[in-house]
């Protein structure tokens, strides 16, 4: 930390877990980057591994995460965001009080703006909110707060997208990540870690592979076996499937 906080220059910092990096999340990182821009400086985006909530519940194996961090970074990148800040949550991150937080991570890393949605929580058991951080932060950053985006009258969110994942509900996954939710799988071994597989059924998907993309259907059994339509085992070690829709249950 020592190290870090002597580096940046003021920043608009975002702070989440951004799994999936939903159409809300996008909203977010939006926002802050017309801050930046107005303000000429750069955006910096926290987040943390591994997830929170896995941690505080004591399941760091069996959580459900969306995308993996590469992913998360790419996609980042692409949106020009300039700094990954990732935090390592551990049990010691997990208990410390929120004003600790804002103290040593946002004021020590010289946040000049924070941009967050209206439920952002942070600080042990969760408990700081946008109104602590705006108190905290007082004299030091401002707070914008952006309006939480919705779907069919309900908050769009990482949890509602796993959600929909397990009940192999995809018209909506592309709703509420404004893309297709894609994977990576290896003809051998099936799912990469750090991905969450439909509920088992047959699925119409787009395999990307190289410059290539194909159109065909797969039977989805389980995390480790699944029958495509088309013959891809020889391209290794792994392609990104795309999830297009639901053709059928068995
Ligand atoms: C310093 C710190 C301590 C936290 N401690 C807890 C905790 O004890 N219990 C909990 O459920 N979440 C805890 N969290 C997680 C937050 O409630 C929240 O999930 C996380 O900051 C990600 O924010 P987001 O859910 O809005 O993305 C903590 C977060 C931070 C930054
Ligand atoms: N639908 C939304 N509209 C606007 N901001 C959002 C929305 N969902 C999350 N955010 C904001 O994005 C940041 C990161 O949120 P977070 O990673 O907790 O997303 P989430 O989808 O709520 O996750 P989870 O369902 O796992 O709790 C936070 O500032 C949060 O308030």
């Amino acid at each position: 930390m020592s190290q870090w906080q002597n580096q940046f220059q003021q920043q608009v910092l975002v702070i989440g877990f951004f799994d999936g990096l939903h159409k809300g999340h996008l909203s977010v990182i939006n926002e802050a980057k017309r801050i930046a821009r107005i303000n000429e400086v750069q955006v910096a985006v926290m987040s943390f591994f591994p997830h929170p909530k896995a941690i505080v519940a004591d399941l760091p194996n069996s959580f459900q995460y969306l995308m993996p961090l590469e992913d998360k970074q790419a996609v980042l990148t692409e949106l020009g965001i300039n700094t990954l800040l990732l935090v390592h949550f551990d049990r010691d991150i997990a208990s410390l009080p929120s004003a600790d937080f804002v103290q040593s991570f946002l004021i020590g890393l010289n946040a000049m703006h924070i941009v967050c949605g209206g439920d952002f929580h942070y600080g042990a058991r969760g408990i700081g909110n946008t109104h602590s951080l705006v108190k905290q932060g007082e004299g030091h950053f401002q707070v914008s707060i952006v309006e939480l985006m919705e779907y069919g009258g309900e908050k769009i969110s990482s949890t509602r997208i796993r959600h929909a994942l397990a009940k192999g509900n995809i018209t909506i996954l592309r709703k509420l990540l404004g893309k297709f939710y894609s994977v990576s799988w290896c003809p051998q071994n099936g799912l990469l870690p750090f991905y969450s597989l439909r509920a088992p059924g047959v699925y119409e998907v787009k395999l990307h592979y190289k410059n290539e993309i194909i159109s065909c259907s797969a039977q989805v059994l389980n995390e480790k076996e699944a029958k495509f339509t088309h013959d891809f085992n020889h391209w290794s070690p792994s392609i990104k499937i795309e999830w297009v829709r639901s053709i059928g249950r068995f």
